[in-house]
């Protein structure tokens, strides 16, 4: 068998989906990307191409287009068939990722094909266990913004073969120039079992009236060497998925500190999402 993963598919071309399609594309992989609709599929393209035009003017790559070239985005997941890995990075939803993962089983060809999530919180055995492949089904996790940030998360289920891991990390390690950490399949891994709460604390100091959203982030920033402080990470994470996070590191662990805060409630419920939309703790041009 040949073990180097070549074909790579990505499925949802949103934040996420769009930098590790890019990451895997400046690597030197073919990408296929797959996105529900035309308009997504498109957007998704232009997330792709600015960010790549601005590393390139940036002095950091040489060409653009002729990493465009090795990116397809696609609207139908059978486009996925030849596929060596495919990671899925769709909305952090346990029924839709459970659903995919049926699909990508029966479409995805060669018996050795990876199916991996960059699920950030939903067990990587909720997913394994709907395919016929489960020793090759593992999470994949990385951080946003995804072509900047280094670390990625490796998660094997129980059923996850060693072999599938030592691919997936060559890959990461060797391929994308990251560097991967491993842990067990527990809802929020390493860095969101740690980094949510923090967040959720932030909210809540907020809510409380203590201190001002800006005064917040400055203390972490000036006083702790942050790149940024808990309330502008949240909006750049999106406040959905902060929200989703912590649902499941609450519905797993049942702990008070992962509860999400009424505030974070009202803001996902009147779309104030963060960056993403132009509006969250701050407000952005978008
Ligand atoms: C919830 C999920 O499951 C898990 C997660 O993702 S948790 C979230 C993890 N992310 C973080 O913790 C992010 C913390 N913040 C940061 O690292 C920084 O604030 C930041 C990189 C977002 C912005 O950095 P900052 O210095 O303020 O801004 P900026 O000068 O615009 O960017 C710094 C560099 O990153 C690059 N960059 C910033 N955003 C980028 C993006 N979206 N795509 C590509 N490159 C980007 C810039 O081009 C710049 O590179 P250069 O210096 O070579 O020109």
């Amino acid at each position: 068998m040949d073990n180097t993963l070549h074909r790579i598919g990505v499925v949802g071309c949103g934040l996420m989906g769009a930098g590790i399609a890019e990451v895997c594309a400046r690597a030197g992989s073919d990408v296929v990307v797959v996105e529900s609709s035309r308009e997504r599929a498109d957007a998704g393209r232009g997330r792709i191409e600015k960010s790549l035009r601005r590393a390139q003017e940036r002095g950091r790559l040489d060409n653009a287009d002729a990493v465009l070239e090795r990116v397809r985005v696609v609207t139908e997941l059978g486009e996925l068939a030849d596929r060596d890995m495919v990671i899925e990075a769709i909305i952090e939803d346990e029924g839709a990722k459970v659903d995919l993962f049926k699909q990508l089983d029966e479409i995805v060809e060669s018996p050795d094909a990876i199916l991996a999530s960059n699920t950030s919180s939903i067990p990587i055995m909720k997913l394994a266990t709907v395919t016929k492949r489960p020793e090759q089904v593992l999470g994949v996790h990385f951080f946003n913004p995804v072509p900047v940030l280094k670390l990625v998360e490796l998660v094997p289920s129980l059923m996850t073969a060693d072999e599938t891991l030592e691919r997936a990390r060559t890959y990461v390690d060797g391929e994308l120039g990251k560097r991967a950490i491993t842990c067990q399949d527990r809802a929020g891994f390493v860095v969101n079992s740690l980094l949510i709460p923090f967040i959720l604390s932030a909210i809540r100091m907020y809510e409380s009236g203590f201190a001002t959203a800006e005064d917040i982030d400055q203390g972490f920033v000036l006083g702790a060497a942050h790149p940024q402080g808990p309330l502008a990470l949240a909006d750049l994470i999106g406040l959905d998925t902060t929200m989703a996070v912590a649902e499941s590191l609450y519905h797993e662990f049942k702990e008070p500190l992962y509860a999400p805060p009424p505030l974070l409630q009202r803001m996902v419920d009147a779309n104030l999402l963060g960056r993403k939309v132009g509006r969250g703790f701050y407000t952005y041009e978008t």
